[in-house]
């Protein structure tokens, strides 16, 4: 499977009453390809419930889902993970998800964190944040060079570029490499679906020209 596109990220708040299938659906329908599942909350249970719609969802666009955070609950329901630094070991969840697996690492601006993340059988290396992010202001800061070093060093291992991504900043980092552009405010934070698929129809058909 090639990973290219747009990767979709939720958010409880932004997806709360009600907003997280139908919006998800709208994202879907406009092209994206990953699709990931994050909910920073301890209610097990509605986890799994929401991740299993999800599931159901990505399976009927062909899109692949992942779980944030959690290798248990992504083997639990046969899909992908992405882990940050202190989120357990990459190594461990290709191991119980199995080699065809989708399995994501963040590596902030470090090409060695990267190198860790391949050795340990990552799927993409993800860097950020690259420009202000209104989900998560204080993530740790990369430059647009890092994609293009991370590129030289890493042409088999796709690139995944976040934090702030917008239609507008979106075509430098693609420019510079990123395979894969992670987005949740400038998708998500829409009045309806149909201003979601818009936007994610826009943001796909970026990898479209190149
Ligand atoms: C694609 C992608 N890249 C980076 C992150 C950030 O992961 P992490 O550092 O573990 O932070 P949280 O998302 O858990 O707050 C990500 N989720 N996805
Ligand atoms: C979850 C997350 N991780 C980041 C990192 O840099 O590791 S930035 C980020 C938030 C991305 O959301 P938005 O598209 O709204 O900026
Ligand atoms: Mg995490």
């Amino acid at each position: 499977m090639k990973l290219r596109g747009l990767y979709a990220i939720t958010d409880s708040q932004l997806l709360d009453g009600g907003r997280l299938l139908p919006y998800v659906e709208a994202a879907l329908k406009g092209g994206a390809r990953l699709l990931q599942y994050r909910d920073k909350s301890t209610d097990a249970s509605r986890r799994l419930r929401e991740a299993e719609a999800l599931r159901e969802l990505c399976e009927r666009f062909g899109a692949t889902l992942l779980i944030n955070d959690d290798a248990e609950l992504a083997a639990r329901l046969g899909v992908g993970v992405h882990l940050g630094q202190t989120d357990g070991s990459l190594a461990a969840a290709r191991a119980l998800l199995g080699r065809q697996a989708v399995v994501g690492g963040t590596c902030h601006a470090s090409l060695e964190l990267a190198q860790q993340a391949v050795a340990e059988g990552a799927s993409y290396v993800a860097f950020g944040r690259f420009f202000n992010s209104q989900t998560k202001p204080g993530a740790p800061s990369a430059s647009v060079e890092l994609l293009e070093q991370a590129r030289e060093r890493f042409p088999q291992v796709p690139r995944v570029a976040i934090g702030g991504v917008t239609l507008d900043n979106a075509p430098e980092l693609i420019a510079r490499g990123a395979d894969l552009i992670a987005v949740i405010h400038a998708l998500f934070a829409a009045d309806t679906p149909a201003q979601v698929e818009q936007r994610a129809r826009a943001f796909s058909q970026l990898f479209e020209t190149r």
